[in-house]
């Protein structure tokens, strides 16, 4: 039978062993998800919280990333997060939207900022934050969104950093994944 290939990372004192899984024709990356795993998520996110900048909210896009930033705002002593939806929900009011293509799905998605959450946000200072930042993708989009809130982003910061990403000088993040090309 053929080895499983994987990926060993390790983040402060955890190593995880990630699957190394194909997402398109032609690239293979490590999947890496926080979603589930509260060492990974309270660990990276008490050695981030040390890293980032005075802000007033944290941002992010659901899902996988949302146990992490959770735990970052309650190491900062913030009592809510904004959280952009990749669906419309009833309770939405005046929702502002961006469409961003996903590296792990290869699709079109929507994200969404609630009305009232775009009021909170006006004129403030926030920090986008993600799981992994790979292509910049959603972290651009995130970023058009939260400035036609009127808000004013001052970092962004994820746990990982994955291929181009890992070379930016303009994130904060605790460790790097590489990608994996399929040669046609
Ligand atoms: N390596 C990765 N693992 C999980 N989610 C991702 N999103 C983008 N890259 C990813």
């Amino acid at each position: 039978m053929k080895e499983k290939e994987t990926y060993m990372l390790k983040i402060g004192n955890i190593i995880r062993e990630l699957p190394i899984i194909q997402v398109s024709e032609d690239l293979k990356i490590a999947s890496f998800v926080v979603l589930g795993d509260t060492e990974v998520a309270t660990d990276s996110a008490a050695i981030i919280s040390e890293k980032l900048p005075e802000a007033d909210f944290l941002v992010t896009a659901e899902a996988k990333g949302i146990p992490f930033v959770h735990e970052v705002a309650k190491n900062l002593g913030m009592p809510r997060y904004i959280v952009a939806r990749k669906t419309l929900k009833a309770y939405m009011d005046r929702p502002l939207e961006k469409t961003v293509r996903s590296i792990t799905t290869q699709k079109e998605q929507t994200l969404i900022l609630d009305g009232p959450d775009a009021d909170l946000i006006k004129g403030k200072r926030v920090i986008l934050i993600d799981d992994v930042i790979s292509t910049g993708e959603s972290i651009r989009a995130l970023e058009e969104l939260v400035a036609d809130a009127g808000a004013e982003v001052v970092a962004r910061a994820a746990i990982l950093a994955e291929g181009d990403a890992a070379e930016r000088e303009d994130l904060i993040f605790l460790g790097k994944l590489p990608l994996f090309p399929i040669e046609q």
